[in-house]
């Protein structure tokens, strides 16, 4: 398998050095060069596997020649060893129609680990044979930050050094990304939002000298072997539930589009998709643009569902390069035009197209807390706040009745307790896994969101190439 650029100017790369890679150097993201499809036989086969055969099944078109199928499944085995559900990702019925997809069984109770875990295993393996010291940089809303952290932590030849915004991650994520102290993490506080966070990877990565002189490499979803892993729980769930025979629809907590985009790629590969709900809290830039084709960067108010506090959202360009036909100078100069003004219009075929399988809904504090509130009351479950907000869309979403619709429950409550408390009155006990975390030492570097003081710290402890 061959992966190209979403802008058109960069290498074409194989699966093993598009995972080492990250963004492209023109700028753009990695997508697959064309889509491998699975036949309904196939699809029809993955019923009773076991996740890591389904795994395998699903992502060996894209890993292609990188890896033989027994080394793709000895890493599947390790990653998913490490849940704590033997189903790795459990489907829970809540009513009729409505299903949860249970994935924050792994070891930092969030949906990166299923990736992560994975994307640690591959680096490891990539690197095995190359003088290469990768220096990873990412952004994280919380959630990417202690997962990567935690599938990094202590490995050979990769340093990581992640971004958070000061004060709009939960006790609970802080926690569990800087009380890592191996000596290959570093935590980096930033002045200011996400968005800023990101922008100062994606500008990191844009200084060639610099990319060039650390290897850079990426952990967010801008790396494709994110949301390669992503697209497998997507199979999982609908052939529990019927595929291919019966179609399904999912309902997504969406902030950077990578999750979302992962269903999207299991519809192009064949899976039969009824629809995908993009769910967003108030900051509603992708429900603007699917509803109304307003691609239009507004300010970031924080929020309880603080992962999804994003309005540029990474992953967006991809489903955009479809959507301008693979036409990767088109987009290149329309995401010019959005990096300049800051704002992007839709055009209605694109907005029909991708109305054929998107459709959105912003959901305000007061829906969100209504749902969580519901939840324990109805099905004596406490859900997360950016659960929560992608149950209140889909049940805000008309669908047909004989459509199950399942909702991916990205995080576990107890990541976010303040929030579950305030909205149910019940407190959401820490997983025995996380004991003692309020115990441990802290440490992190706290930075203005400026590329210079991010870059010289970073060359201070980095290991240069070469
Ligand atoms: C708990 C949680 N839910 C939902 C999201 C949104 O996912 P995505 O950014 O892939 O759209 C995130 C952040 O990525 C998250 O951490
Ligand atoms: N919500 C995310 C934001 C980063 O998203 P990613 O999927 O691109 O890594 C987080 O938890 O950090």
């Amino acid at each position: 398998m061959r992966y190209i650029s979403t802008r058109g100017n960069a290498p074409v790369l194989d699966f093993e050095n598009v995972t080492l890679a990250g963004l492209a150097a023109d700028g753009g993201l990695y997508l697959p060069e064309r889509w491998p499809t699975l036949s309904r036989d196939e699809i029809a086969s993955l019923a009773g596997l076991s996740y890591v055969d389904t795994a395998v099944a699903v992502m060996a078109p894209f890993v292609g020649d990188s890896l033989s199928r027994e080394e793709l499944r000895a890493l599947c085995a390790e990653a998913y060893g490490r849940f704590d559900h033997a189903a790795v990702t459990p489907l829970v019925q809540l009513d009729g129609r409505n299903w949860l997809l249970e994935l924050f069984h792994g070891p930092t109770l969030a949906f990166k680990d299923v990736a992560l875990q994975l994307l640690g295993l591959l680096f490891e393996r990539f690197l095995r044979n190359r003088d290469t010291h990768l220096t990873v940089v990412g952004a994280t809303s919380g959630d990417t930050g202690s997962a990567a952290i935690d599938a990094l932590a202590g490995r050979a030849k990769v340093d990581i050094f992640m971004l958070h915004p000061q004060g709009r991650v939960s006790d609970v994520q802080r926690r569990q990304m800087t009380t890592v102290l191996a000596p290959n993490v570093h935590n980096i506080a930033i002045d200011g939002s996400f968005d800023d966070a990101q922008a100062l990877v994606k500008a990191m990565f844009a200084d060639r000298d610099f990319a060039g002189k650390f290897s850079l490499s990426a952990v967010n979803s801008i790396n494709w072997a994110r949301l390669m892993a992503q697209v497998v729980y997507y199979f999982y769930a609908a052939v529990r539930l019927g595929a291919p025979d019966r179609p399904v629809a999912f309902s997504v907590p969406t902030g950077n589009f990578g999750d979302v985009f992962a269903g999207y790629v299991a519809q192009r590969m064949g899976l039969p998709i009824a629809r995908l709900i993009v769910a967003t809290n108030v900051n509603d830039i992708l429900h603007r643009a699917l509803s109304a084709g307003d691609y239009s960067v507004g300010g970031v108010t924080p929020t309880a569902a603080p992962s999804m506090d994003i309005q540029v959202s990474s992953n967006f360009e991809r489903l955009l390069f479809d959507l301008h036909g693979r036409d990767g100078a088109a987009l290149a100069a329309a995401m010019q035009g959005f990096e300049t003004s800051r704002s992007m219009s839709l055009a209605p075929a694109m907005r029909e197209e991708a109305g054929g399988l998107f459709t959105s809904a912003r959901i305000d504090p007061d829906a969100m807390s209504l749902a969580m509130r519901s939840a324990s009351e109805t099905a004596c479950m406490l859900i997360d706040p950016h659960t929560a907000i992608g149950l209140a869309a889909a049940k805000a979403t008309d669908l047909p009745a004989d459509v199950p619709v399942v909702t991916l429950a990205t995080a576990h409550p107890a990541k976010f307790r303040d929030a579950v408390e305030r909205a149910t009155g019940q407190r959401p006990l820490l997983p025995k896994r996380l004991g003692g975390l309020f115990e441990r030492e802290e440490r992190f570097a706290q930075l203005p969101a400026e590329i210079g003081p991010i870059e010289a710290y970073i060359a201070e402890r980095a290991i240069p190439t070469g």
